[in-house]
């Protein structure tokens, strides 16, 4: 393949990368020898020890190698981990002040300082410097205060490349794009580079980072920095709340190392489903930060509060009333009058007393058959807790313990990460508010057009965001949708009832496809997955259906299509998948089919409406309708 471009701009960046890879080798070689010798050194120290008869000399060798210890160089010379990629940015400056003049600096996921002390690449966290990449445009002017000094100037430069395996592929440079494409490089204009096209170059669906697209408004986020209290994020589906969120957090870590250790953070997300979405990248971002849903991790807080280990049930016909935002303030007044060592007898008890029962069951309904359970429960110290159960019995252990911080259960965290805190309960919220330390920091992102869980009260939400203002809370908003094309967003808007979002620069397709009866949408939509799997082999499909029983009709009805996924497994991997709307709260896909979304299955309530807009804001490239009969208002 002849690669030699036959364009300066692109020769003199291949020059500059081969230097750095020169320099990232020659500083990785001289390091290992730094930290060789340094073994050598300490080898010899410790057999000088053992071999010393005086116990004068002993101890001197004792203290002489605590004090080389303090200086082992493994300890500070950080070894650089992005050499296959080592930059995305380039920004280039011209400072009025001479001394600093005109100068580059080229942007990367991990900072780099060479053998001879020069700062090659800038980390994206170092906000000072990144800045001037993500916050102005060429040609712009500048007034930033950056190490205590004001400077003025302008931006010369601002390119993103794309290197892969340590070779230049791509750079854009203002309205030009030049690239490896059939064996030479090219000039094109720009195009819109969305995270889809790296997913389907990567052939992997998770999320991706957004360190090189970050835009000013979500830089100013991501880079605040940590204040005490909440950062609440609100935005409309795909406005980047959930890689805000996850970036901002990377930055406090870089920022601040020794408070936002990774065992003192917690990333909390809706269901296992986003979990695994957004895994690979918040491991890239964040390291070993624990990444969980509520339930897991409330299980585990319990655990450490009281030693139990707890194996809850599915099922509980009182999901929504044990979800109830009145059972706070009983909570608090049970601790006050109570007292019960078990906590799972504290559980029942709670329940029992008279004025959470008022609250339970308003009108008086299935009170007493609950009560006898209770006392059935009580006498033989059940152990029997659902899920519902969860956030009341962590929020009690959370009350009772009066020993301070317990780990990664009470005045423990150094910040959380909420993901959808709309379709959280008053408990639940404030179980996690409880575990944060005196700081009470906490990132919880929101959209009230997504709450989707029946049990939940909306007003629960509102409640905590009062609640709140005694910790301190800033709201911030998120206002384009990066994910869905217009089209899509147009529809959603209509679905919301609400105006439509700026919508980023992409754009798609939105198809309506009717069929006669439901043997005919099978049909078509089987035509569907089979066109859009065999079209793209990069690309994953997703066919959304309301139900459960659907979507196993479904999954029989696509058997055989080459790539799709198997049934009730729900991966990013390319091909065809089918779920169900309750699991995609999220995520996204490059193709979604929403299949039969009828008047019926969604209704006129706020709850359907919502779960209607989850689902069409899912798609990134296109969205196709299959259909027979009445469709769903908003749809139509
Ligand atoms: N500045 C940006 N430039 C390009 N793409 C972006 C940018 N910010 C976010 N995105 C992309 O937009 C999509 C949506 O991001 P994200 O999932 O964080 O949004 P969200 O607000 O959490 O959405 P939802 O509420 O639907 O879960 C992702 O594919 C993300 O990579």
């Amino acid at each position: 393949m002849n690669e030699q471009p036959p364009f300066d701009i692109v020769l003199r960046e291949q020059q500059r990368l081969s230097e750095l890879l020169s320099s990232i080798e020659e500083t990785a070689r001289q390091n290992r020898t730094k930290i060789a010798n340094h073994e050598t050194y300490m080898a010899e120290l410790k057999k000088e020890r053992l071999d010393s008869v005086s116990w004068r000399e002993k101890n001197s060798l004792t203290e002489k190698l605590i004090e080389n210890d303090a200086f082992d160089p493994a300890k500070y010379l950080a070894s650089f981990q992005m050499t296959d990629s080592p930059y995305f940015g380039i920004v280039g400056i011209n400072d009025c002040d001479r001394r600093l003049g005109a100068r580059e600096y080229r942007i990367g996921k991990q900072g780099f300082v060479s053998h001879d002390n020069r700062a090659l690449v800038v980390d994206w966290r170092k906000a000072p410097i990144s800045r001037f990449f993500y916050d102005y445009e060429l040609g712009d002017e500048y007034c930033e205060t950056i190490q205590g000094k004001e400077r003025e100037g302008v931006i010369t430069r601002r390119d993103t490349v794309e290197i892969a395996k340590r070779r230049l592929r791509r750079m854009e440079c203002g309205d030009d794009v030049f690239e490896l494409a059939g064996g030479g490089w090219v000039k094109n204009p720009k195009q819109y580079h969305s995270t889809t096209d790296t997913k389907l170059a990567n052939q992997d669906h998770r999320m991706v980072d957004i360190v090189s697209l970050i835009s000013p408004d979500q830089f100013h986020m991501i880079t605040a920095e940590a204040t005490d209290g909440c950062t609440l994020i609100t935005g409309g589906a795909g406005s980047g709340k959930t890689v805000v969120s996850l970036h901002r957090l990377s930055c406090l870590q870089f920022n601040d190392p020794d408070r936002f250790t990774p065992e003192r953070c917690l990333v909390l997300m809706f269901n296992k489903v986003l979990r695994n979405y957004v895994r690979q990248t918040s491991a890239d971002l964040l390291g070993t930060t624990r990444v969980d849903t509520f339930s897991a991790w409330a299980l585990s807080a319990i655990t450490a509060l009281t030693g139990k280990v707890i194996k809850p049930v599915v099922g509980d016909a009182l999901t929504a009333r044990k979800k109830s935002s009145r059972l706070s303030a009983l909570l608090a007044r049970y601790v006050r009058e109570v007292q019960e060592v078990e906590p799972l007898q504290d559980l029942w008890r709670f329940y029992g007393q008279p004025y959470v029962l008022d609250a339970l069951f308003v009108d008086g309904t299935g009170r007493e058959e609950f009560l006898a359970d209770l006392r059935l429960r009580y006498s033989v110290r059940s152990q029997a807790v659902s899920f519902a159960d969860l956030s009341v019995l962590l929020r009690l252990c959370q009350l009772r313990e009066n020993e301070g911080p317990v780990r990664e259960a009470l005045d423990w965290y150094a910040h959380i990460i909420v993901d959808e805190g709309q379709d959280l309960s008053l408990l639940e919220l404030e179980a996690i508010l409880a575990a944060t330390d005196r700081h009470s920091s906490i990132t919880l992102s929101a959209d009230s057009r997504q709450k989707i869980l029946s049990w939940v009260d909306a007003a629960d939400f509102d409640l905590f965001r009062t609640n709140l203002k005694e910790v301190g809370v800033s709201n911030e908003t998120l206002s384009v949708s990066y994910r869905c094309p217009t089209e899509i967003m147009a529809l959603a808007a209509r679905i919301s009832n609400r105006d439509s979002e700026q919508v980023g620069r992409h754009s798609g397709a939105l198809e309506y496809h009717r069929a006669e009866d439901e043997e005919g949408a099978l049909a078509l939509l089987r035509r569907l997955v089979e066109q859009l799997t065999s079209e793209d082999r990069n690309s994953l499909t997703a066919v959304i259906c309301k139900k459960k029983s659907d979507e196993k009709m479904l999954h029989k009805a696509l058997a055989g299509i080459p790539g799709l996924h198997q049934q009730g497994e729900l991966t990013f991997e390319p091909g065809a998948l089918v779920t169900i709307a309750h699991q995609v709260k999220g995520v996204e896909f490059a193709n979604v089919i929403l299949y039969d979304p009828n008047s019926r299955n969604f209704r006129k309530s706020a709850l359907d409406r919502n779960l209607l807009y989850v689902c069409v804001t899912r798609a990134s490239r296109r969205l196709d309708i299959v259909y027979w009969r009445e469709l769903a208002a908003g749809l139509a």
